[in-house]
């Protein structure tokens, strides 16, 4: 009999397929407690967990005792209590590289569009207001040439150092826990503290994962040192930036602009007062979202967990020594 697996996200044919080659599949739509309830068999009885954007915690994982390894479609792991795994022996894979590239095209694209207005001026031109040249009310700032401050150089920062290196003659500051050599050789970059980034930079990109080290990193005083005119990026996770002091900054006009792909609470709530900020771009967590590399990431994640629970844990694993145990 094969052993089986609890899939928590729809996949497209091919992938489901790969997977039911090896394994007998139960989909469910979430992992909420009803839903656990619901199918309390086949989740005692589950070795892999494949799915993204849901808590795995103690609770979950007391109604899985044989479960063995956990596949996330996605970079990011903050979701998962990694302690809970490792005290249980259980392997976690994600999904790194396959998205970094895309990644960093959407930080570049809250870039342009922040600096240029882009949204903000085309609803302009839909609502009928371009009735004649163009002044300076419709302009924006340059990006090319200003002074971009990467907090978070990993995998991604590295790929929007690129971008905005050498498409853009951007000089790169940079923070993160140890400086990066090859940063530094490629683009040129400047390893500084984070207040020198903060008061040196044109833009500030926080590209960095959630940890309690990194929860709300960025708040009032962190806001309050950026340059009047900065503009700030968030493409990380929403916790970490205080979402309070990021709307009271942008609405005293402490900072320009701000372009966010993720947020405290997502989805963002309608009524946040960020949706009613002319000077906000709010993406839907789009980082990754595109037709080939979601994909990819959930190829990705199909071979990641067909590789942890045959022992194989040479990439992608965020708790390789679980193994070793
Ligand atoms: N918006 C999206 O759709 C999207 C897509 C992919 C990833 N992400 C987020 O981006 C994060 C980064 O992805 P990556 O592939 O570049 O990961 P990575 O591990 O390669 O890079 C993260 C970097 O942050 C640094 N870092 C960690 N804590 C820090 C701190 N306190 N101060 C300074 N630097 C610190 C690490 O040293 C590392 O260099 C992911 O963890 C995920 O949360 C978001
Ligand atoms: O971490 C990631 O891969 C993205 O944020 C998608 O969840």
């Amino acid at each position: 009999m094969k052993p089986s697996i609890i899939l928590y996200k729809a996949l497209p044919d091919d992938l489901l397929h790969r997977l039911e080659a090896h394994f007998t599949v139960t989909q469910v739509p979430n992992l909420r407690p009803e839903t656990v309830q619901q199918h309390a068999e086949v989740f005692a009885n589950a070795v892999g967990l494949l799915g993204s954007s849901e808590a795995v915690n103690e609770a979950l994982l007391e109604k899985m005792p044989k479960l063995r390894a956990t596949s996330t479609v996605s970079v990011g792991y903050d979701n998962f209590d990694v302690d809970a795994l490792n005290a249980r022996n259980i392997l976690l894979m994600h999904t790194p590289t396959v998205l970094t590239e895309t990644v960093a095209d959407t930080v570049m694209a809250l870039v342009l569009s922040t600096a240029r207005r882009v949204v903000e001026v085309a609803d302009r031109v839909k609502a009928g207001e371009w009735k004649k040249s163009i002044g300076p009310d419709w302009f924006g700032t340059d990006v090319h040439h200003k002074t971009l401050g990467i907090v978070g150089m990993g995998r991604i920062g590295m790929a929007l150092a690129q971008r905005a290196h050498c498409g853009f003659g951007i000089p790169i500051l940079y923070n993160a826990r140890r400086p990066h050599p090859q940063a530094e050789e490629r683009f040129s970059a400047r390893y500084c503290d984070l207040d020198t980034l903060l008061q040196e930079s044109d833009f500030v990109c926080l590209i960095l994962p959630l940890t309690d080290e990194t929860h709300h990193l960025f708040g009032k005083e962190q806001f309050a040192k950026m340059k009047s005119s900065a503009i700030f990026i968030n493409a990380g996770r929403g916790p970490v930036v205080d979402e309070q002091a990021l709307i009271v900054a942008l609405q005293a006009g402490e900072i320009h602009a701000a372009g966010l792909d993720v947020f405290e609470q997502e989805p963002l709530p309608v009524d946040s007062p960020l949706l009613t900020l002319p000077n906000v771009v709010a993406l839907p967590h789009i980082g990754s979202a595109t037709h080939e590399t979601r994909f990819n990431m959930a190829a990705c994640a199909v071979d990641n967990l067909i590789d942890a629970l045959q022992g194989k844990v040479e990439k992608n694993c965020v708790n390789p020594q679980v193994l070793r145990k």
